[in-house]
């Protein structure tokens, strides 16, 4: 079983052909809730600028690394996090990594009223190219996001803006570099990259080097991810699942240590606006509850409240020192 690639060249173009390409997505989230994408037209230089930017960031020094820590970011939950501050189920990540978001002033009225997740990026002083390329990079990975959600509107049989209407007119955007770290291993180490979860929102589109790692899980089987030249990854996250009653589902995947040289990689986190409610699509079918095979034990069908407050909950367990220091 291999995890199918799909060209959304048609899509991206607004070609007659995007009915294929929509079937052939909803086909992938059925089966995979996982795809690669390829025809994207994300501008191969600007990928080339990121990854080089961000291999000089990860080898700068602790200290200078330091200097845009996370802490400093406040409830805007971003900057820089060091090697092992990142838990999956109460466990640390073996990675470093680099929160963005939406590029927000203090004028803004939602960081005046201090919403988390709301506010100004930290970028290193060190590397003045990097803020406008990582900007650049979110605007063009958010652009195929767009494209993307039309093409998964159409092939549940809704009007392709349905989405955008409901949920991602201002879309919640949540942009991460890591570094997974060439480790030394034990035979018997349980260390993961990442371990195994899925996403919360609606859908990640993830750049990744040449290294490998990424693993799903189908059914009872795990599965390799490789890397696909100028292609990305795509996985549906918790809200679609919610949405789809189980239908796309939100697939298990993790990331394994890297033993060989670092990794990098780009997962951009297209997710609802942070204060809408997520409901389910009118006329589908309910799948089977399935909580008890779920990472977290938890149903992404039965939260009530807003795309913010699930988001939240789940922050302050990956990041338990941020949620005593700034977000609560
Ligand atoms: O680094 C990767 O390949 C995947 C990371 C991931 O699954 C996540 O950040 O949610
Ligand atoms: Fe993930």
């Amino acid at each position: 079983m291999e995890v199918p690639i799909i060209d959304i060249a048609p899509l991206v173009d607004k070609s007659q052909k995007s009915s294929q390409v929509a079937a052939k997505i909803g086909q992938a989230c059925r089966e995979y809730g996982f795809f690669y994408i390829t025809g994207h037209r994300v501008d191969k230089s600007l990928q080339a600028k990121l990854v080089e930017l961000s291999r000089k960031f990860f080898a700068l020094s602790l200290e200078n690394k330091m200097k845009i820590k996370m802490l400093n970011g406040g409830i805007a939950w971003r900057g820089y996090f060091p090697c092992g501050e990142e838990l999956t189920s109460g466990k640390p990540d073996v990675k470093e990594g680099i929160y963005f978001g939406e590029e927000l002033d203090d004028e803004n009225e939602l960081v005046r009223q201090k919403i988390p997740l709301h506010g100004k990026n930290l970028f290193p002083e060190l590397l003045p190219e990097f803020s406008s390329v990582v900007l650049d990079y979110m605007s063009s990975i958010l652009q195929v996001g767009h494209v993307v959600l039309e093409g998964i509107a159409i092939s549940l049989g809704l009007d392709k803006d349905y989405f955008y209407e409901r949920y991602t007119r201002q879309p919640l955007q949540l942009f991460r570099i890591f570094n997974y770290p060439a480790t030394k291993l034990d035979k018997n180490s349980s260390m993961w990259g990442v371990g195994e979860h899925t996403d919360y929102g609606l859908l990640t589109i993830l750049k990744q080097d040449n290294c490998g790692g990424l693993q799903v899980k189908l059914k009872t089987e795990w599965i390799d991810v490789p890397p696909i030249d100028d292609s990305f990854v795509c996985n549906i996250g918790d809200m679609l699942d919610r949405m789809t009653g189980g239908l796309y589902r939100s697939t298990l995947h993790r990331v394994k240590c890297q033993t060989r040289a670092d990794r990098l990689s780009f997962p951009f986190f297209f997710d609802p606006n942070f204060f809408v409610q997520v409901k389910k699509i009118d006329g589908l079918e309910e799948q089977k509850d399935d909580r008890n095979q779920r990472w977290d034990l938890e149903s992404v069908h039965e939260f009530q409240g807003t795309y913010g407050q699930y988001l939240l909950k789940k922050v302050s367990k990956v990041f338990p020192q941020l949620k005593d220091n700034v977000l609560i």
